[in-house]
Order: C-alpha cells, then structure tokens, then sequence
C-alpha cells in the first residue's frame, strides 16, 4: 500500500528512523520489499533522476506497482531522490509519488529558499510533501562531486529560518556524512551537537538524514578478494541511527551498502563460476542477499517490527 510520507513521519518521529532505499530495477524491488516484510518495516522507496533514466521511468514505475500487489501487506512512500525543479514538477503530476525532494542545496541560500518554495506551493496544491536541503554533504551525487573541503554542516538557526520561509514538510541537514562509498579515511561520529540544536528549534519537525550507508569493511574486503579494487574507506556507524531517530532524524537514505551486496554477490559468482552466462543464478542470490541487508538495517533503524502499529494507525 502506497501511503504518504507524512504519515511515515507521524508514527516514526523521535522513536525510529524509516529506511529510505533507492531502486533502479526489478531485482532491488523484490529484495526490498521481501526484506520489509520479513522485518515487519515500513520503507520508503527512493527514485534518483539516474533511476528515472536507467531504463524508463514507466518501467520503474510498473515495477513499484507489480512489487505492491506481490506483497500486499507492505506500507511505503514513493519519494523523488535529489529531483531538480524540472524533474519535481514531473513527478508531482505524475500521480504516483507520494513526496519529492527538491535539491538546490548547491545554490545560495536566497536561491534554495525561492527555488523550494515554488515546489512547495506545486505540490502541496496535488498533496505531496516536500524534502528540502540545506548546508552541504560531501561526496558523490548524481553528477555533482563535493570534495571533503568544501562540505558544511547545517546552520541550525538557517534550517529553523529556511522551513519558515520554505513551508517545507522535512529537512535533510548536512550532520557529518556523506554520499558514495568514500566516506571517511577513519571512523568518525555525527555531529550529535548540531542536531540537537537544530532539533531544539524544531521541536517535532522531521530530519533526514542523506549518506548514510556504513560502508562494511568485511563486504569490501569480500569485493576486493573477488578481484575489485574498492578504495579502503569508513561508513557511518550504524550504531548511530537509532540515537539520530531519537533526536529527530525522521528518514535515513541508504544507497551505496546495496550496491556494495550487488557487487559482492555479482563477483564472487562470477570468480567460482567463470564459464556462467545466465543472469539469473547470481540474481537470484542477490535478492536474497539484498533481502537479508534490507531487514538487517531495518533492525538498526528500529522500523523493523513497527508494521502493525502502523497499519493500526492510519
Ligand atoms: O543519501 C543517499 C541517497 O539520497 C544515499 O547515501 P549513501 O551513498 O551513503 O548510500
Ligand atoms: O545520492 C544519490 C543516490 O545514492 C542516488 O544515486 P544515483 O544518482 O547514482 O542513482
Ligand atoms: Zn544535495
Ligand atoms: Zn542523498
């Protein structure tokens, strides 16, 4: 059942933390949903531009909906991953998602203020939420590389001015982390001290938090032993999420760790069957690997097990 986000929020907010995995394809919506189920967790599906694009939207969009009637039982939301104002408006109207993200965190602050606030008006008119951001992660999204230097934390005072100015529904702050699979040379913690301020300003006002992924040495090391050559790095440490929920963080988006299960899956078949041809053994294994992961961080989130209270609730 497709539900919105605000409704995620409503039942989430200072108690967990919803996991926000992105998609592209058939394979990722089985092991997805499978692993949402055997959790008891609501999710909510992330589509990047690059998602939209890999083969169809439509495609995408017809594999969402197949996913829903295979698994009657889950509840999720349908949400824009780092949309522009074009591909917001898109979306909006397509009559599918159920919130968009708008991204002009790059932009000043005056330009990210205007820009989200006429996705706003748009898709509050249609009744879709919108996430904004505001400061600057670090790392790899879509086409914009950040390097380690230039990224910034969120200004509390800023995020509470900007959601006033905005009428945004969520904000995704900039607390320490950031996107791709090189994180950070150590193992560092989030800024737990700016989210509380900006919680303190914001008292009930849902966080997301962007990067996320932990990036696991051993799924490396099993990647590397395969014959890849991924860079040593660190991840978030998932023993972080919860004390984030707890303090607002509302969303947490997690990309990079799945791929990393596609990765590991794809290339140790290959290594031990390298005479293989057909795609679906090693497919096969990966949704029940993705499947496995997805529950796994559903646990870490503390959204695994909320599937009933929910349903009982909307
Ligand atoms: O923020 C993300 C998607 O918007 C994903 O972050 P990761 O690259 O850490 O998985
Ligand atoms: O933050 C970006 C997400 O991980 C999506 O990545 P993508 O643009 O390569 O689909
Ligand atoms: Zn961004
Ligand atoms: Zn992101």
């Amino acid at each position: 059942m497709i539900v919105t986000t605000a409704q995620l929020f409503k039942h989430a907010y200072g108690k967990y933390a919803v996991g926000a995995y992105n998609i592209n394809n058939a394979e990722q919506a089985m092991g997805l949903f499978k692993g949402c189920i055997d959790s008891k967790a609501p999710f909510i599906i992330q589509i990047s531009k690059g998602a939209r694009k890999y083969t169809d939207k439509k495609m995408l969009e017809a594999i969402i909906r197949a996913a829903d009637e295979i698994f009657p039982e889950a509840i999720f939301a349908v949400h824009l991953d780092h949309g522009d104002e074009e591909t917001c408006y898109d979306c909006i109207n397509s009559g599918f998602y159920s919130s968009v993200m708008i991204d002009a965190s790059h932009d000043p602050f005056e330009e990210n203020v205007a820009i989200t606030k006429r996705v706003v008006e748009a898709a509050h008119a249609k009744g879709l939420s919108v996430e904004a951001e505001l400061g600057m992660l670090g790392g790899v999204e879509e086409d914009i590389v950040v390097e380690e230097g230039n990224a910034c934390l969120t200004d509390p005072a800023e995020a509470e001015e900007f959601v006033k100015l905005t009428g945004c529904d969520s904000l995704a702050c900039a607390i320490g982390t950031s996107h791709g699979a090189f994180k950070f040379k150590g193992k560092q913690s989030l800024h737990f001290d700016v989210l509380e301020k900006i919680k303190s300003r914001m008292e009930g006002f849902p966080l997301v938090m962007h990067g996320s992924s932990s990036v696991p040495q051993d799924e490396v090391a099993r990647i590397n032993a395969a014959g890849g050559t991924i860079q040593d790095s660190m991840g978030v440490d998932v023993n972080e999420y919860l004390p984030a929920a707890k303090l607002g963080v509302t969303k947490i988006n997690i990309d990079t760790d799945g791929r990393l299960v596609w990765t590991r899956v794809h290339r140790e078949f290959f290594k031990d069957n390298s005479s293989a041809f057909d795609f679906r053994p090693p497919g096969k294994i990966f949704i029940e690997e993705y499947a496995k992961f997805i529950a796994s961080r559903n646990e870490l989130l503390g959204s695994a097990g909320q599937l009933e209270d929910l349903r009982a609730s909307l």
